[in-house]
């Protein structure tokens, strides 16, 4: 695992913040909930957190975020015990302006041992640009909507799946993982609804082209619990939940139940974005994804391990909600900062 490895587990907020949150991150029993064996069943023990904020929180951002704030705020990630950080896309900077300085926040970030820092890759083109900054892990990312596919990354479902075997057996051959992302799994902005059989479809394909992970992804937060367990029905049948992750949007406030949805059905990966931030340039009206802080909260509270340092991720969302002017979405971090 990467980061400060001494923090671990302990506070490091200022003393006001510490004094209200330390029972969240440090102690037993509390006012709030208490530690204990979990009463749901069927929950994992240890649920691997993939912090998407770098790329999906600030892809969106109107105003261009200076490299060196995203450089920071990513060193800072790297310190709080997450161990997947995605740090940008080499995608085409028409296409999404606030991607541009991929090559310089890929080189200009300090890789932690034991922490990982995925890109996006979309094509060969983007590949090659990723491998040449020094990306050592890649994802590409399809979608269960052909409309969704379109207006996202310019090509139909089919064309966009010979494009990811072209770079998932690029990336085989230089031994870099790739993962594979399946948007609109539980609804698409243009199409409605999205039937399982088609996000099996996907998901099916990515796998099977040698994507060591697929993230099902709730592009437009429209899920529940109820969508959401239909969904991994019919994945689950193709894929093994080991190989799974979930990543929600909160738009319709149902992203931590579907995560819970996810993870009593043996799914322990799961991505979010800290202070909640992000949204797709392709999925008008979408909010950000689940907030890390609220993520972890639940995970604390259900006796979950994560190995990662609430406190310290909230100083990093501080950081990067003062950079880019903005208020948190973490329901977590708003209550312990008003409280
Ligand atoms: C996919 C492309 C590049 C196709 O774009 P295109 O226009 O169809 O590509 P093209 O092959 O026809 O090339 C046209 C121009 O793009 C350039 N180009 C071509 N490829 C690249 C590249 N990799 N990097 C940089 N430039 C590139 C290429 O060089 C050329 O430049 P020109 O000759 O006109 O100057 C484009 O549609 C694009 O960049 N789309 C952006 C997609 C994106 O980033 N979407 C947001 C991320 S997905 C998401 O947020 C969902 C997710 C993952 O979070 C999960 C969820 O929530 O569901």
């Amino acid at each position: 695992m990467g980061g400060d490895q001494s923090s671990r587990g302990k506070c490091r907020m200022p003393r006001s913040v510490v004094s209200k949150l330390r029972p969240l991150e440090c102690g037993s029993s509390t006012k709030y909930h208490v530690q204990e064996a979990s009463p749901l069943s069927g929950l994992p023990e240890y649920v691997k957190i993939v912090e998407v904020g770098p790329r999906d929180g600030l892809q969106n951002e109107k105003v261009i975020v200076p490299t060196d704030i995203k450089i920071e705020f990513i060193n800072q990630l790297s310190q709080t015990g997450l161990s997947v950080i995605e740090v940008t896309s080499f995608v085409s900077s028409k296409w999404v302006p606030q991607m541009a300085d991929h090559t310089e926040v890929m080189k200009g970030i300090h890789q932690y041992p034991g922490v990982r820092y995925p890109v996006l890759t979309p094509n060969l083109q983007g590949f090659h640009r990723a491998v040449a900054a020094g990306a050592t892990e890649i994802s590409v990312f399809g979608a269960a909507s052909e409309s969704f596919s379109r207006k996202n990354i310019n090509c139909s479902i089919e064309e966009s799946m010979e494009k990811f075997e072209e770079v998932v057996k690029s990336a085989r051959h230089l031994n870099i993982p790739a993962r594979g992302y399946v948007s609109c799994a539980l609804g698409c902005p243009y199409e409605g609804s999205i039937t399982p059989q088609k996000v099996t479809e996907v998901s099916k394909r990515l796998y099977g082209m040698g994507c060591y992970e697929i993230s099902l992804g709730d592009t437009i937060g429209v899920g529940t619990p109820g969508s959401m367990r239909r969904m991994l029905e019919s994945v689950i049948k193709e894929i093994p939940p080991t190989a799974l992750a979930v990543h929600c949007h909160d738009t319709y406030g149902q992203a931590l139940a579907n995560i819970l949805t996810a993870l009593q059905m043996g799914i322990n990966v799961v991505d979010s974005a800290v202070s909640g931030l992000g949204g797709c340039p392709y999925a008008k009206g979408a909010s950000g994804n689940v907030a890390t802080e609220d993520l972890i909260y639940m995970l604390n509270g259900l006796g979950l391990n994560t190995d990662v340092n609430l406190h310290k991720v909230m100083e990093a969302g501080d950081f990067i909600c003062k950079a880019v002017n903005k208020t948190t979405n973490s329901k977590v971090a708003q209550a312990s900062y008003n409280a």
